[in-house]
This record gives C-alpha cells, sequence and structure tokens, in this order.
C-alpha cells in the first residue's frame, strides 16, 4: 500500500435537528486496503456513508476520492467515477433472476443509454449482452454460476449477500463500500462472504465495510475507524483497535 490515499474525508459533519449525526470525521481509505468502520447502533455510521456518497448534503468537510473533489455531486455521479456502494435495506430485487440484479448494478443511467434502451436500438442490445457477459463473469469469479438463473429471493440469506458483493462490482468500482454486509449470516456463510472479500480486494477492489461482526472486522481489515455518539474515538491496525480502552468502554464492553 503506497501513494495517495484512494478516499479522503476532511471534517465531515451533519446535524439532524439537536442531533449532531456525524462531527468532525477525518479518515483516509488507502489503495487495495480494506477499510472498516465500526461503533454503536446510532454511531453515525451510515450517516457517514451517506454522506460520503451524495446521499445526504455535509453541513461542513469534504470529500475527495482518487484525488478529485466529490462533495456535492448526486449520487448516480459517483459510480462511473469508481465508487460503488451497497445499502443496508435496499437489498435484491425479487421476482429477477440473480443474473438480472447482478446486471443491474452495472446499468450507466445516461440520457443516451435511456433513448437507446427504450428504442431498443442495437447500442442498447449490445450493452445489454454486455452486462450479461459481466454478470456471469462476476459470478464465476464468486463461485455463484449455478445460481444465475434462480430468483434472487429464493435464495439463502448467505448466497444473496455474497450477489450484492456481486453487483456493486458489476460497474467496475475501484472503491466499493458496503453497509453490514454479515447481517442475518451464520458463522459458515460469515466466513465465506470473509473470503470473497478478501479475494475482491486481492483483485485491486478497495472496500469500507461497516459491520456489527468483531471477527470479521478483525479477520478482514487493514484499518479500523470507531465512531461513538458521531465523533472518531479511534483509527488504527484491528488489534490496536481492539485493544484500546476507549473503544472497550463504548463498543466492545467487558466480555470483547
Ligand atoms: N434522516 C435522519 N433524520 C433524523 N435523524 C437521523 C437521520 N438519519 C440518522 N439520524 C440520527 O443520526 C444518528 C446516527 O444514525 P446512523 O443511522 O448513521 O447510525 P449507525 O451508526 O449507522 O447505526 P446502526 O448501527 O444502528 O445502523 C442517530 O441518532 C439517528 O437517529
Amino acid at each position: 500500500m503506497s501513494g495517495p490515499p484512494l478516499l479522503s474525508v476532511h471534517g465531515l459533519g451533519r446535524s439532524f435537528g439537536g442531533v449532531r449525526a456525524v462531527d468532525d470525521v477525518s479518515f483516509t481509505v488507502e489503495p487495495d486496503s480494506v477499510r472498516s468502520i465500526i461503533g454503536p447502533n446510532g454511531a453515525g455510521k451510515t450517516t457517514l456513508l451517506d454522506l460520503i456518497t451524495g446521499f445526504t448534503a455535509p453541513d461542513s468537510g469534504r470529500v475527495e476520492f482518487a484525488g478529485r473533489p466529490i462533495s456535492g455531486l448526486p449520487p448516480h455521479k459517483l459510480p462511473p467515477l469508481g465508487l460503488m456502494r451497497t445499502f443496508q435495506s435496499a437489498r435484491l430485487v425479487p421476482g429477477l433472476s440473480v443474473r438480472e440484479n447482478v446486471m443491474l448494478g452495472g446499468y450507466r443511467f445516461t440520457r443516451a443509454r435511456l433513448l437507446s434502451d427504450g428504442l431498443r436500438l442495437p447500442r442498447g442490445r449490445r450493452e445489454e449482452r454486455a452486462l450479461s457477459a459481466r454478470a456471469d463473469e462476476l459470478l464465476r469469479f464468486l463461485e455463484l454460476e449455478r445460481f444465475a438463473g434462480a430468483d434472487a429471493a429464493d435464495l439463502p440469506a448467505g448466497v444473496q449477500r455474497l450477489v450484492e458483493v456481486a453487483r456493486g462490482l458489476a460497474g467496475g468500482p475501484r472503491l466499493l463500500l458496503l453497509d453490514e454486509p454479515a447481517a442475518g449470516l451464520d458463522d459458515t456463510e460469515t466466513g465465506e462472504l470473509s473470503d470473497v472479500l478478501r479475494a475482491v480486494c486481492a483483485g485491486g477492489v478497495s472496500l469500507v465495510v461497516i459491520e456489527h461482526n468483531i471477527e470479521l472486522i478483525m479477520r478482514l481489515s487493514h484499518a479500523v475507524l470507531v465512531l461513538d455518539a458521531g465523533r472518531v474515538i479511534a483509527d488504527g491496525p484491528p488489534a490496536a483497535v481492539r485493544d484500546d480502552p476507549a473503544v472497550i468502554e463504548a463498543y466492545l464492553g467487558a466480555g470483547a
């Protein structure tokens, strides 16, 4: 890991009424790394992701991605730059196949694209075939090809989470932000997810992972940011963060 950071967050802040949800948060994501964000419920983790990806406007601070300012850009401008995210709530689309769900992650909603799709022009069909081929390639990479034609809603939670990762990769990001990818998974499924995320990172995609599963965080991360009540209370390698008394008191508890 060397060179300038892939993502730089400087002094981000946002209040909702009287609640300072994110308070002067700064951190970086290095190329080819996994950066985790942990903290108690309500610590501001999802709001921080929303501020980085343009879903919520910050009231202070700025963000740079790959050396260019991205503060103020609307969410749909970020995937073409190489920044993708998944959502805690927006899961796979039921009624669509796994392949179709993955293809959704690769669409570029430009005006020209909507026109060529709407009119069924050759360009639209060509892009459709390219997206389908890319989806199959990703499903092979994640060893999910046997599920390609299945209805996404019929799959076990562990497989659905992996398909969400595939969908996040479909647009060819340099950085993928994952909001609680292990939510609802058992130990075996979490282990599989961990292997997949490692392989994704080794393949040149950096990750930001919000998670409550500390085992996963410790296994996966190069650096961990800890939030409490909107503020950074620790930032460093996983082992140092785990042993930090402030983190133990605010989040991990005596049993961790
Ligand atoms: N749109 C909103 N309007 C009002 N308050 C909000 C809004 N979004 C977040 N908050 C508040 O901001 C604080 C941070 O919430 P956030 O969801 O970012 O925390 P979190 O760390 O992601 O929590 P969890 O682990 O439970 O997902 C909370 O007090 C929450 O109630």
